[in-house]
């Protein structure tokens, strides 16, 4: 099999166990008849009479089968925003346990159209909200989060309109605001998010299940914390919007909201009627695809499942990596190039601050595997890109071309390249299955690439300067280096894995 074929193989894996009806499975039950109680993870929560649900984010869907089939006719009445056409989608696929059965007692509203709130997505919210705020003490309700949901359960502040809060967060998304900026914002202007909808919902009880796509799974910060207690001000908010200069082009409305809202977040104690559980995450995801990489042949190791910081970085990061492994499989292993390249390294990944990341350690067990097993690095996280064009893309495909970009440099040293013996495949992708607005899930990428697509006219760094990684890779050798799954109906971040292996000396 080729690099290319175990990659995908691998991606495939880890999607597979992140997949929303296991995971659920997995977590939830049911117990009882006369007086039911829903266990999760083996908490008990008495159903003393009505259990509703309600979802949004993206791998909510096939959440809400899996939840509609363990509660049965316990389930009262249930709503969920999922993504536009995602329906269908999975239904092509012939995912039909991610869909919901004829007669369910969930209405599904799709929207956000690109992962951008949308006119159908404040349908859902609206809906949603009514929902919540006709609750007793007596009732359970179910919510079902996970990546996406931000957009997918918009409630502006009156008088903040949709699109006034779409087009601030479009900004800072684009002036490369990480997520959890860009949530503290979405947080101070939203009804619903920033615990709203847990507020809202008192006194019943409120027991959220989450799928995180944020690094180190904060519940405040994943689709925006509806249901968990915020740790953010508005002077938070302010200062983010300050940072980005955008404070002194807000609309009227956003100015009204931000100098009346309370400059407390709601106490701790406020929230003792909610539990907020995380079912999934990508460190999931990472150790199938590491334990499917072993069965393979592979030495893996996971670098991390809390890469971030942009893009370029985070590119310069995996091809010093790269060139590092490669040094072992040659016979060039000098200190002095090896000393250098493991320096930088240290250096880069002390300031990208990668929480939780020991590089020192991980470089020593990588030194220790010996140079005859294939080497599998896997990763995951979130980079941010800086847009500076007009270009189609997302930040894995941008990754993945700025990856190939950087092995080809590094091959220009010549006959020296630790990487001139060693075949290399590197993978970037989305585990929602679309990289910013496009078809794709991200990209592969070889040292080859670039020289290759010079032969076809394609100037790699003339389509990076537009961040215009999708038609790159759309247009570069039919296209076989776009990574494509459709939308997979799960969602914790992006995974990228590296394969290195000798090669066969003839
Ligand atoms: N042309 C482009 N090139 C590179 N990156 C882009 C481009 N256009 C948008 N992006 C990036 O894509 C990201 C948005 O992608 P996407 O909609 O997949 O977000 P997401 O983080 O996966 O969403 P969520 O976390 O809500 O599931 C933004 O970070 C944005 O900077
Ligand atoms: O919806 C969102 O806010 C992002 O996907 C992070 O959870």
């Amino acid at each position: 099999m080729s690099l290319h074929e175990h990659a995908l193989s691998l991606f495939r894996g880890a999607l597979g166990t992140v997949r929303p009806a296991p995971m659920l499975k997995r977590a939830l039950k049911l117990q009882g008849d006369g007086c039911p109680q829903l266990l999760v993870r083996g908490q008990a929560f008495p159903v003393k009479r009505d259990l509703y649900l309600v979802g949004f984010g993206k791998a909510v869907l096939g959440m809400a089968a899996a939840a509609e089939e363990i509660l049965g006719e316990h389930l009262t009445r249930g709503i969920i925003n999922v993504p536009l056409g995602i329906q269908e989608s999975l239904q092509r696929a012939g995912m039909q346990e991610m869909l919901l059965k004829p007669h369910s007692k969930i209405q599904v509203i799709e929207g956000a159209k690109n992962n951008l709130p949308d006119a159908e997505a404040l349908k859902g919210a609206v809906a949603i909200q009514e929902l919540a705020e006709g609750l007793t003490a007596d009732d359970l309700l179910l919510v079902l989060i996970s990546g996406g949901g931000s957009a997918l359960l918009p409630a502006p502040i009156p008088p903040i309109l949709l699109e006034e809060k779409e087009k601030l967060t479009k900004m800072l998304a684009s002036r490369g605001a990480a997520i959890q900026e860009l949530n503290i914002v979405r947080k101070t202007l939203s009804v619903l998010k920033g615990g709203g909808l847990a507020q809202l919902a008192h006194p019943a009880q409120v027991v959220s299940l989450i799928l995180s796509d944020v690094i180190g799974d904060p519940l405040d910060i994943i689709a925006s914390g509806p249901t968990a207690a915020s740790s953010h001000s508005v002077q938070d908010c302010l200062h983010i919007l300050t940072k980005y200069n955008l404070l002194h082009n807000l609309p009227k409305s956003v100015e009204m909201v931000l100098s009346s809202s309370p400059t407390k977040p709601t106490a701790l104690e406020n929230y003792s009627h909610v539990s907020n559980i995380i079912l999934g995450s990508n460190t999931l995801a990472l150790e199938e695809a590491r334990r499917q990489a072993e069965g393979l042949g592979y030495a893996a190791l996971v670098l991390s499942a809390a890469v971030h910081g942009e893009v370029g970085r985070v590119a310069t990061l995996y091809c010093q990596l790269i060139q590092l492994v490669c040094l072992g499989f040659t016979s060039l292993g000098e200190r002095p190039l090896g000393d250098e390249l493991r320096g930088n390294l240290l250096q880069l990944a002390a300031e990208l601050q990668i929480p939780g990341l020991h590089l020192d350690e991980f470089l020593q067990v990588l030194r220790g595997l010996g140079p005859d097993r294939p080497v599998c690095i896997l990763a995951g996280g979130e980079t941010t890109v800086q847009l500076q064009g007009t270009g189609k893309g997302g930040r894995n495909q941008e990754l993945a071309l700025r990856v190939g970009l950087g092995l080809h440099k590094a091959q220009g040293t010549g006959a020296s390249s630790p990487q001139g013996r060693c075949e290399i495949l590197f993978l970037s992708g989305g585990t929602d299955g679309q990289d910013g607005p496009t078809e794709a899930a991200g990209a592969f990428c070889s040292p080859e690439l670039v020289a290759e697509a010079l032969q076809e006219g394609l100037d790699v760094e003339a389509f990076l300067r537009n961040n215009d990684s999708y038609t790159f890779f759309s247009q570069f050798q039919g296209g076989h280096h776009l990574l494509v799954t459709g939308l997979t109906g799960t969602n914790v971040m992006d995974i990228q894995a590296i394969l290195i292996r000798a090669m066969e000396r003839s």
